[in-house]
């Protein structure tokens, strides 16, 4: 029936005898579809059976089948779509096309968010969230980001001589630090992976690593059951990472609601905005409040409140942190780009200690930093491609000119990391990574062609951190590039070009268990030295 459902749009259609949203198919995936591939070749089978799919095909998808496609199996149809205009008209009709909450029940580990519920409920959870993402927030996000960096400098320095730092484990810790410091009042100090530190945050992260790690393990196996004495250590583990990281939450709560009772309360802290929600949900008004005679919902519950406590770590944590590991592998192996960073870097800040640099004047200036975002999220998004699902009703959708209808049930996926490649709107070195492509012969930065390029999304349920990740990753990219060169360590024999090859073979070997990231990040060797 799926597939007399797709056949009506009459676009290409290929067929998987398998359900690409069975949980135990998405774990055992990867090795299965390596030994078919071994015994057989490649086959659409082990083309699109696979969880990290969107990432081997770039484009290659598109270019074959067209700007329309359809993958049927026999759980879902899901319509690949790759047409700018219809994209944005996707986007814009947020009832028509809405999230697809049972994709996202995994982020449900600790209580109902703005990411897991229905559209309803989602319009009060987004008011509570998006609210302390402002300015204010933002120019914290800026200090801390730079303290961070230049801690993380420090620490790398030190160890030039081995090169051996964790790539991504330290911009992890970073990330966190920062959103512990913006979001939660808390200021920790930067330790990079491999030195020792028994610190609150140490835990708190060692959990939240934990969770992030097993989080498609965890939609199978509840963590109640994950704390019993009964299974496996390694279970246990996972099980008291998600009671660490819960009773780390409460206690940012209690401590918090401390300090607004004190009127100590930091305003602009994320979690200072989800306590006062807390307390409207608590304090609800007496009249003029209900519809239909059902109270309006107001604020959030307390589960609410810890689930979008993990959300905002969940998704403000990765993204960005992954994000700067793939942009640092890139910088070592092209060093002419690190060259025209630091030249406009040095160009805006001259030798200023990173403590005097001002947000408003600095970070406006710092154009190829955010180049370098751009081009590598183009190129290596978190979130790879963003279904949508035709729940009330059939909806039509013009696609190269022509009209179809999309039979409600059907999940319509804007193709990102497809159209983020696609030769047509990127020229033919669209798979290259190439910051310099965001500027403009006048220095300007480029806006790309509408429906093109939303690597946070787009519409209204579009990320609320866009500019929280900018500000951090700028910050960083620009403390580190002004005065420091980072190459690959070469391996006994190795010549700088194979060096550089090696750094770009291990950002392709990224994979996507729950956010695209790098496998083998943390095996890189890189030295830092200073610039002349
Ligand atoms: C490179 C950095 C980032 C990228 C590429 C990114 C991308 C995205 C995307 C694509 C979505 C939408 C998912 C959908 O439509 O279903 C999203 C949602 C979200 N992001 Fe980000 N994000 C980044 C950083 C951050 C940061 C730093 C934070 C917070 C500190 C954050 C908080 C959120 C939240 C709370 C949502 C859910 C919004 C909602 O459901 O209304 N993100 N992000």
């Amino acid at each position: 029936s799926n597939y007399a459902q797709a056949q009506k749009l009459g676009f290409p259609i290929v067929v998987l005898p398998i359900s690409t949203m069975n949980i135990l198919w998405i774990i055992v995936q990867p090795a299965v579809i390596a030994l078919i591939e071994r015994l057989h070749g490649t086959s659409h089978f082990t083309r699109f059976g696979g969880r990290d799919w969107h990432f081997r095909e770039k484009a290659r998808h598109h270019l074959e089948f067209g700007d329309a496609w359809l993958l049927v199996t026999p759980g879902q149809v899901w319509f690949q779509v790759a047409d700018p205009d219809a994209i944005i008209d996707i986007f814009q009709r947020r009832t028509h096309f809405t999230r697809p909450i049972e994709l996202y029940q995994l982020l449900n580990v600790f209580g109902h968010n703005a990411a897991t519920v229905g559209w309803v409920d989602w319009k009060r959870h987004r008011k509570v969230i998006a609210a302390p993402f402002n300015e204010g927030t933002n120019h914290l996000v800026w200090t801390e980001s730079l303290k961070q960096a230049s801690d993380m400098i420090r620490d790398w320095k030190q160890t030039r001589a081995s090169g051996k730092l964790g790539l991504q484990k330290d911009t992890r810790t970073l990330a966190l630090n920062v959103l512990a410091a913006t979001g939660f009042g808390r200021s920790y100090k930067f330790h990079a992976s491999g030195r020792p530190h028994d610190d609150e945050i140490g835990s708190y992260r060692e959990a939240l690593s934990i969770i992030m790690d097993n989080a498609l393990f965890m939609m199978l196996v509840p963590p109640k059951i994950l704390c019993s004495r009964l299974v496996p250590k390694s279970w246990q583990k996972i099980g008291h990472a998600t009671h660490s990281f819960k009773r780390y939450m409460m206690d940012l709560l209690e401590q918090e609601k401390r300090l607004v009772s004190e009127g100590k309360a930091g305003a602009n802290h994320l979690t200072a905005g989800l306590l006062r929600a807390l307390e409207i949900h608590s304090n609800p008004k007496p009249n003029g409040t209900e519809i239909r005679g059902d109270p309006v919902v107001r604020g959030l519950t307390v589960n609410e409140l810890l689930g979008n406590i993990f959300l905002i770590n969940f998704a403000g944590h990765d993204t960005t942190a992954n994000t700067l590991a793939f942009a640092i592998l890139h910088l070592a192996a092209n060093l002419h780009v690190q060259n025209w960073v630091a030249e406009e870097v040095r160009g805006v800040l001259g030798e200023k200690p990173s403590e005097d640099w001002e947000y408003e004047s600095v970070f406006p200036r710092l154009k190829r930093p955010l180049a370098v975002m751009y081009e590598t999220v183009r190129l290596f998004p978190p979130i790879m491609a963003l279904p949508k699902y035709t729940s009330g009703g059939s909806q039509d959708l013009t696609i190269g000119g022509s009209t179809v209808t999309v039979s409600s049930g059907i999940y319509v996926v804007p193709s990102l990391l497809a159209i983020h490649t696609h030769p047509r709107h990127w020229g033919d070195d669209a798979l290259e990574w190439k910051p310099s492509r965001w500027i403009d012969a006048d220095g300007e930065f480029l806006v790309p062609a509408r429906g093109t390029y939303f690597p946070w999304s787009e519409g209204a349920q579009n990320c609320p951190g866009r500019k929280f990740s900018q500000v951090e990753f700028v910050a960083v990219v620009a403390s580190l590039f002004q005065s420091l060169l980072v190459r690959p360590v070469l391996a006994e024999g190795e010549s700088m070009e194979q060096a550089r090859k090696r750094l770009l073979e291990i950002a392709e070997k990224s994979s996507h268990g729950v956010l695209l990231r790098m496998k083998n990040a943390d095996d890189v060797r890189l030295s830092w030295v200073l610039a002349e």
